[in-house]
C-alpha cells in the first residue's frame, strides 16, 4: 500500500469513526445533554451561593472614601493631611491624585532636616495637603503645631515595579526599594476636644482615602501590571461591597463542571473496551490509531462546548471571576484544563477493562479532587508557596506527584487570578498577567513558584505525556515492538497422522491454497511473571481450500479465538506466519484486511445506531462504492431476514436479532474470507437455520472460518473440521472421517428413573456391551459409545432386554431409551478426553 493509499485510508477511517461518536452522542442525547449542562449547574448552584448563601452585605458598612475636613479652630489654620517625604516622586503622584480626589490644594513645605519647620509659611491655611521632608520632621511639626493637622501619612516603601510615567524613579528618599510591598505609616489626630468634639476616629476614612489613592494611581497607569500589597499601622478598612469571600470558592464549582466530562469519558472509552468493541473494530480492519485519534477529537471538541457554556453562563451570572479575567485566559484555563483531563483519561482507560471501575476511579477523582480543590481555593496562594519553596525531598516528592494532576495547575491559575482580581473591584487579569508571578510577589522575592502562563503551560505538557503514553500502550499492546519477521521452529511431533499430513502439506512451499498457516504459535507473556506466560496456539499448520468452510473445534482456552485474532491481524503471532491469498498476515495485514471480514465473538454494534447505519459504516469502511452500497446493504438485510427493522436501533433487537446483523455487516463488500467466531451463540433454532443458510448461500468463492461450541453446527456446515486442544491441532478431517476414526460406531442414550440409579445402570450397560464407553451424563440422560464391529447377537440380545424393563411399569430403572450413530460430540468428547461425568 503506498504512503498516499495509507494517508486517506486512516483519514476514512477518522471521518467513519467520527461519524460514529457523533451518532452515538446525538442518540444518546440523555447523557450528552448531561454532560454539556454539568457547567451550567455547578455555576448556578454557585451563583445561587455567591448571592444568597451567607453573603456579607458590606454595603451598609462601606465607609467613605475621602478625606474628612478639618475644622479651622486652631491657630487660625487647619491642615487636612501632611505626608512625607515629599520630595519623593512616587509620593507626590499618589498625593496628586488624593488631592484631586478630595478637590484639595496640595503644597510644597520645605524644611531644613532636623529642623521645626517655619509655621508662618502655613498661616491662613483652610484645609488641603501639604508635604514635608522627612517622617522625622512630620512628628516635630505635629509636635509643634498640635491640632492644626487631622492626619499625617508618611511612606515607607514603594515597590521595585513602581513607575511614574514608564519610568522606575529609583528614589533614595524612601530608603527600600528593592520590596514588593507598599507600605506607609498613619498618625491620627484624635486627641484633642477642641477641633474634634467629640473625638472622632477617622482612621477608616483617612487609611481608605490614601489606599484608594494608591489604587487610582495603579489603575490609570498602564505601565504598572499588578496592585502592590499595601501595609500600614491602622485599623484596617472594609471600603468595597463587590469583596465577597464566597467567590474564591467558585473554584471547586467550575472544576465540578469540568469533571463531569472526564467521568463520562473514562466511561465510554472503558464501554467499548469492556464489549470489545474496539477490539472487534480492529479486527475489521480499523486502524488503532486512528480509532484514538477520533476519540481524542471527540472528546476535546465536547471539552470546548463545555468550556464555552461555562464562560458564558458565569459571565451571564455576572461572577467577578468571569468579569474581570481576559476571556482568553478564561478559556485557555478552563479548555487546557478539561483537555489535560480527557488526556490522563485516555491513559488511565489503558489499565482500565470494566465500566464499572471506570465509573469508580472517575468518582473517586471527582470526590478526591473537589477536597482538594476547596483546600487549595481556601488556603489561596500560600498553599502553592509552600509546595513550591519548601526544600526537601518529601516537598520535591509532591511536586511531582502534584505537576501530574491537571487539577493542580487549574487550581494554581484560579488562585492566581483571584489574587488579582480581589484586589481592587475593577482589577482586571488580562493576558499580560500570564507573565506575572502573582503569588510569589505577594510574598517577597523569591520567584520558584510558576507564573500563570506557566502553570497554563504544564497543562499542556501533561496533554502531550498522557497522550505519548497512551499511544506507547497501545502500540505495546498491539505488538508494536514484536519484530515483523515471520520466526520459524522445528516442526513438533505429532501422534495423530492426519494431522501430521495436514501440517507437511501446508508447509510445502508449491501449495497454493488461498489460506496456509504454516507453524503460527502465541504467546500471550506476562512480562512481570513469565513462567505463567500462555502459550495459547503451538505451531498450527493446516491449508483451507477455496468455498469451503473450516470448522475449528476446541473445549474453552483451546486457542480457537486467538487463532482468528492473529488471522485478522488483531495479534502478531510468536512464531510462524499465514498467506491468505499470497498476503502475508505478518508483512502485509493491509492487504490481508482488504479481503477479510469477521463476525466476532462478541457483536461489534452500538446500541444507539440503526442496522441500516451499521451497514453503512462498514460499507464505507470496505471500500463498497457508493453507487453499489444500497444494493449490497438490501441484499445482506434481506439474507438475514432484517429488512422491516432496518430502520430499527440495535437497542430495540433481540441477541438473534444482533447476531445476525453482526453476520450481515461481515458480509458486506464481498469479502473472499469471512471468520466467524462463533456466529449462532445464543440464538434460537429458528435463526440458527437462517445463520446455517446463509453461510451455505455465501460459501460459494469463499473461505469461511468458524468457530464453534455447537457440533451439530459444525457437523452441518463444515468441510473440514479441525479440533484444537490446549493450542495444539489434535485432529483434522471432515466430519465423516472424524467420526468413522474416532466415533464410538454407535451411541445408546437412556434416561434413568431417578439420579440414584445412575451407577446401576452404567454397570448394566456396561457389562451387557463388550468394550462399550460410558460418554457422558446430562441430568437424567446417560450416553455410551460401542464399536461397530460389536457382535450383533449380542446388541439384539440387549435391545431386547432394554425393552422388556422399559415396558415394565413397575422398573425404577429406566424410562426410555434410544439409539444413534455416534456424532460429533462423541467424536469431540473422545479426543478432548474429557471426564465422562459431568
Ligand atoms: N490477551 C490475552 N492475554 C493472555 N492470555 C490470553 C489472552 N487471550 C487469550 N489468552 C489465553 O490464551 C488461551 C487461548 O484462549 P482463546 O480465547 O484463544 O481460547 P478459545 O478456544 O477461543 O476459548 P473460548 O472457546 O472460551 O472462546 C487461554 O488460556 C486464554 O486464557
Amino acid at each position: 500500500m503506498s504512503v498516499n493509499e495509507r494517508i486517506l485510508r486512516e483519514f476514512l477511517h477518522l471521518k467513519l469513526l467520527l461519524k460514529k461518536n457523533f451518532l452515538v452522542s446525538i442518540r444518546s442525547y440523555f447523557s450528552t445533554i448531561i454532560e454539556l449542562l454539568s457547567p451550567i449547574v455547578f455555576v448556578l448552584i454557585f451563583f445561587i451561593i455567591y448571592n444568597y448563601g451567607g453573603r456579607v452585605d458590606y454595603s451598609s458598612k462601606t465607609y467613605q472614601d475621602s478625606l474628612p475636613n478639618c475644622i479651622v479652630s486652631v491657630e487660625n489654620r487647619c491642615i487636612d493631611l501632611i505626608f512625607s517625604p515629599m520630595d519623593s516622586p512616587c509620593t507626590v503622584e499618589i498625593m496628586k491624585v488624593l488631592a484631586k480626589n478630595n478637590n484639595m490644594e496640595i503644597y510644597n513645605y520645605p524644611t531644613d532636616t532636623g529642623l521645626i519647620p517655619d509655621m508662618n509659611k502655613t498661616i491662613g491655611f483652610k484645609g488641603g495637603i501639604i508635604g514635608i521632608d522627612s517622617v522625622n520632621s512630620t512628628q516635630q511639626f505635629i509636635l509643634a503645631h498640635p491640632n492644626v493637622t487631622l492626619a499625617a501619612v508618611n511612606f515607607l516603601n514603594f515597590p521595585i515595579n513602581f513607575t511614574i510615567n514608564g519610568v522606575t524613579p529609583n528614589d533614595s528618599l524612601i530608603g527600600v526599594v528593592d520590596r514588593t510591598a507598599l507600605s506607609f505609616n498613619v498618625f491620627l489626630n484624635i486627641s484633642s476636644n477642641n477641633q474634634f468634639n467629640p473625638p472622632v476616629d477617622y482612621s477608616i476614612e483617612v487609611t481608605t482615602s490614601i489606599q484608594k489613592a494608591i489604587y487610582d494611581y495603579y489603575s490609570v497607569n498602564n505601565n504598572i501590571k499588578q496592585l502592590p500589597t499595601i501595609t500600614f499601622d491602622a485599623n484596617p478598612f472594609i471600603q468595597f461591597s463587590s469583596i465577597n469571600l464566597i467567590s474564591l470558592f467558585g473554584g471547586l464549582f467550575y472544576y465540578c463542571g469540568i469533571m463531569i466530562s472526564f467521568i463520562f469519558l473514562l466511561y465510554k472509552v472503558a464501554f467499548e473496551k469492556e464489549n470489545n468493541l474496539k477490539q472487534g473494530m480492529v479486527m475489521m480492519g480499523l486502524s488503532r490509531s486512528m480509532y484514538w485519534f477520533s476519540w481524542v477529537l471527540t472528546s476535546f471538541t465536547i471539552d470546548l462546548l463545555i468550556c464555552l457554556i461555562m464562560i458564558a453562563i458565569g459571565s451571564i451570572c455576572k461572577l467577578p471571576f468571569f468579569l474581570g479575567t481576559n476571556f482568553l485566559v478564561l478559556l485557555l484555563n478552563f479548555f487546557l484544563f478539561a483537555i489535560s483531563s480527557s488526556s490522563m483519561a485516555f491513559f488511565m482507560v489503558s489499565f482500565i477493562g470494566k465500566t464499572k471501575t471506570a465509573i469508580g476511579i472517575g468518582m473517586a477523582f471527582f470526590i478526591v479532587g473537589s477536597g482538594v480543590q476547596l483546600t487549595f481555593n481556601s488556603m489561596g496562594s500560600i498553599i502553592f508557596q509552600i509546595i513550591y519553596q519548601t526544600d526537601s525531598n518529601g516537598a520535591a516528592f509532591a511536586r511531582v506527584i502534584l505537576f501530574l494532576l491537571p487539577m493542580f495547575h487549574f487550581s494554581k491559575v484560579l488562585s492566581d487570578i483571584n489574587d488579582k482580581i480581589q484586589s481592587y473591584p475593577s482589577s482586571h487579569f488580562t493576558l499580560s498577567d500570564l507573565s506575572e508571578n502573582l503569588s510569589g510577589a505577594e510574598y517577597g522575592m523569591d520567584f520558584k513558584i510558576p507564573t500563570t502562563g506557566q502553570s497554563l503551560g504544564f497543562m499542556v505538557v501533561l496533554v502531550v505525556i498522557y497522550l505519548f503514553l497512551s499511544a506507547l500502550i497501545e502500540y505495546t499492546i498491539s505488538g508494536g515492538f514484536t519484530p515483523k519477521t515471520a520466526k520459524h521452529i522445528d516442526v513438533p511431533h505429532f501422534n495423530d497422522p492426519d494431522v501430521t499430513n495436514a501440517t507437511y502439506k501446508a508447509l510445502e512451499p508449491s501449495n497454493k491454497s488461498p489460506v496456509i498457516i504454516r507453524g503460527l504459535s502465541k504467546t500471550y507473556t506476562k512480562f512481570l511473571r513469565p513462567s505463567k506466560s500462555v502459550h495459547a496456539i503451538k505451531y498450527l499448520s493446516l491449508d483451507i481450500q477455496k468455498g469451503s468452510v473450516l470448522g475449528l473445534l476446541g473445549s474453552n482456552g483451546a486457542g480457537k479465538t486467538t487463532t482468528i485474532g492473529i488471522l485478522t491481524g488483531l495479534h502478531n503471532p510468536t512464531t510462524g506466519d499465514a498467506l491468505i491469498y499470497g498476503h502475508s498476515i505478518v508483512k502485509d495485514i493491509d492487504s490481508v484486511r482488504k479481503i477479510t471480514s469477521v463476525v466476532p465473538q462478541h457483536d461489534i454494534l452500538w446500541l444507539e445506531l440503526s442496522a441500516m447505519e451499521h451497514l453503512h459504516l462498514f460499507a464505507e469502511l470496505k471500500g463498497v462504492p457508493k453507487s453499489e452500497r444500497d444494493f449490497q446493504i438490501a441484499k445482506v438485510l434481506e439474507q438475514v431476514k432484517l429488512t422491516k427493522v432496518a430502520n430499527d436501533r440495535c437497542s430495540t433487537f433481540s441477541g438473534g436479532m444482533k447476531r445476525r446483523l453482526s453476520v450481515a455487516m461481515a458480509c458486506i463488500g464481498e469479502p473472499k474470507i469471512i471468520f466467524m467466531d462463533e456466529p449462532s451463540t445464543g440464538l434460537d433454532p429458528a435463526s440458527k437455520r437462517r445463520i446455517y443458510s446463509l453461510i451455505k448461500d455465501i460459501k460459494k468463492e469463499k473461505v469461511i472460518i468458524l468457530t464453534s461450541h455447537d457440533m451439530q453446527e459444525i457437523d452441518v456446515l463444515c468441510d473440514n473440521i479441525v479440533i484444537m486442544d490446549n493450542g495444539y491441532m489434535i485432529c483434522n478431517g471432515n466430519s465423516l472421517q472424524l467420526k468413522t476414526k474416532y466415533g464410538e460406531g454407535f451411541s445408546v442414550q437412556v434416561i434413568a428413573k431417578s439420579l440414584e440409579v445412575v451407577g446401576e445402570i452404567v454397570n448394566f450397560v456396561t457389562s451387557s456391551l463388550p468394550n462399550c464407553r460410558f460418554l457422558k451424563q446430562s441430568a437424567l440422560q446417560l450416553s455410551f459409545g460401542f464399536p461397530v464391529n460389536t457382535d450383533p447377537k449380542i446388541i439384539v440380545n440387549f435391545f431386547k432386554r432394554l425393552e422388556n424393563i422399559t415396558k415394565d411399569e413397575n422398573n425404577t430403572l429406566m424410562r426410555d431409551w434410544s439409539i444413534s450413530h455416534s456424532n460429533m460430540d462423541d467424536v469431540f468428547l473422545k479426543v478432548t478426553q474429557k471426564p465422562k461425568s459431568q
